[in-house]
């Protein structure tokens, strides 16, 4: 039966409070307006920033919303003038979006841009600032851009990264965020140099990937500092090649990585989203040259916090998102390097299970075991 220019009744996981289980619901997905695309989203996987935003402690989040951030799915239909994807075509969301003519992307100096993000950080679509989605007559707000945790979804055009139909989508859906976000920070970010020292700060998906970034740069020693020891195991496949437990020691960590490393690792990364950890992730780079990444999310309220003798005697502080990649030209070569074997995804990936088992999803990422778990959408 044709779809397009219908509303869509579906299933979707509607986040009605924060941290209240996730309820499937009937949604209803309205036609994508004006440069607007609705996909029929068939793998999703969830990343800790899905359980940030529904835990509450995210200053953008809005309730009741549709999370989901990490898939992959089909074009169902377009809006009037999107061009560059059509129905049938295999896709990526990207909650970073690229519209190639703003400010931002037009500069050269970020992957930020900034033509849909108002809206994105509203819950809304840009055209009319309202929802696409609703159940019973009531909207429901998106999430990033994406809200990947549906059946079908709507999303601004410019947020639409066109794939090979041939790439699995039940795995390529973790390029849209944590394996990007881990490699990009290595690649783009930090730029690390063949023999250079690295410290990982949490071993999740996102540390594993910046470790496999790092192991495809050349660097000569990769240090994984973890509190959970179990994690070493696992992160020697992804390039780890030492392991250092911070309950292990009486001193502070970034004191003891200096001792390692013979005053301090040339690039250090942090794929947590603690705060404290970040300042002994800065505290543990080389003077005159460290670089320290911050790519976890803090709760809001939290600050950073150092000496600034730290940065005046040359460590240097940065941070980013989607690891420095412009989404919609970088995710296919991703995608195309994925297919070649010259990147993982599937050793990410510990889980699959099925939509409704959603919360049961969630559980299992609050355990050490869980790196990634893929969501099947439809049966
Ligand atoms: N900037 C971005 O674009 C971006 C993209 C994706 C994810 N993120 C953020 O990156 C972070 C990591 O994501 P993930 O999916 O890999 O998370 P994860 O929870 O799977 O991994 C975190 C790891 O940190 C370890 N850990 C926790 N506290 C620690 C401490 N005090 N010292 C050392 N290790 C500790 C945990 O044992 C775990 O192994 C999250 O904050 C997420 O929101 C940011
Ligand atoms: N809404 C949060 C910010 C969350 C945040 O920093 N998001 C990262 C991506 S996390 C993906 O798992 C990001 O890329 N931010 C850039 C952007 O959102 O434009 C808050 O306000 O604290
Ligand atoms: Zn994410
Ligand atoms: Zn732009």
């Amino acid at each position: 039966m044709a779809t397009q220019g219908q509303v869509i009744t579906c299933k979707a996981a509607v986040a009605y409070e924060p941290n209240k289980p996730l309820v499937i619901e009937d949604v209803q997905v309205a036609p994508p307006q004006a440069g607007e695309v609705r996909i029929k989203i068939l793998f999703t996987a969830l990343c800790h920033t899905d359980a940030y935003t529904w835990s509450g402690k995210d200053p953008e989040g809005l309730f009741p919303c549709i999370l989901g951030h990490e898939a992959a799915g089909i074009v169902e239909s377009v809006g009037e003038g999107v061009t560059e994807v059509q129905p049938g075509d295999h896709v990526i969301p990207c909650y970073q979006a690229e519209c190639r003519e703003c400010k931002f992307c037009k500069s050269g100096k970020t992957n930020l841009c900034g033509k849909v993000r108002t809206a994105t950080g509203a819950g809304v679509m840009m055209n009319d600032r309202k929802s696409r989605f609703s159940v019973n007559g009531k909207p429901i707000y998106h999430f990033m851009g994406t809200s990947t945790f549906s059946q079908y979804t709507v999303v601004h055009d410019v947020s639409v990264a066109k794939v090979d139909p041939q790439a699995p989508l039940d795995k390529v859906c973790l390029l849209g965020c944590g394996v990007p976000t881990g490699l990009g920070a290595v690649w783009n970010t930090a730029k690390v140099e063949p023999g250079a020292t690295v410290a990982i700060f949490g071993l999740g998906t996102v540390g594993l990937a910046v470790a496999e970034g790092a192991k495809s740069a050349g660097a000569s020693r990769i240090i994984g500092v973890d509190i959970d020891s179990k994690k070493y195991d696992i992160a020697k496949n992804f390039g780890v090649t030492e392991f250092v437990n911070p309950k292990d020691y009486d001193k502070p960590i970034q004191q003891v990585l200096v001792d390692l490393t013979d005053g301090g690792v040339d690039y250090s990364f942090e794929c947590i989203g603690n705060v404290s950890v970040m300042r002994a992730a800065l505290e543990c780079c080389h003077k005159g040259w460290g670089t320290s990444v911050i790519i976890g999310v803090a709760a809001s309220g939290q600050e950073i916090s150092t000496r600034p003798f730290q940065l005046v005697t040359g460590r240097v502080w940065k941070g980013t998102a989607f690891g420095g990649f412009k989404s919609r030209s970088q995710v296919p070569w991703l995608v195309d390097k994925y297919m070649k074997k010259e990147i993982k995804i599937d050793e990410y990936i510990t889980h699959n299970l099925a939509l409704g088992d959603i919360n049961k999803a969630f559980d299992l990422m609050h355990e050490g075991g869980c790196l990634r778990c893929v969501l099947k959408l439809h049966e």
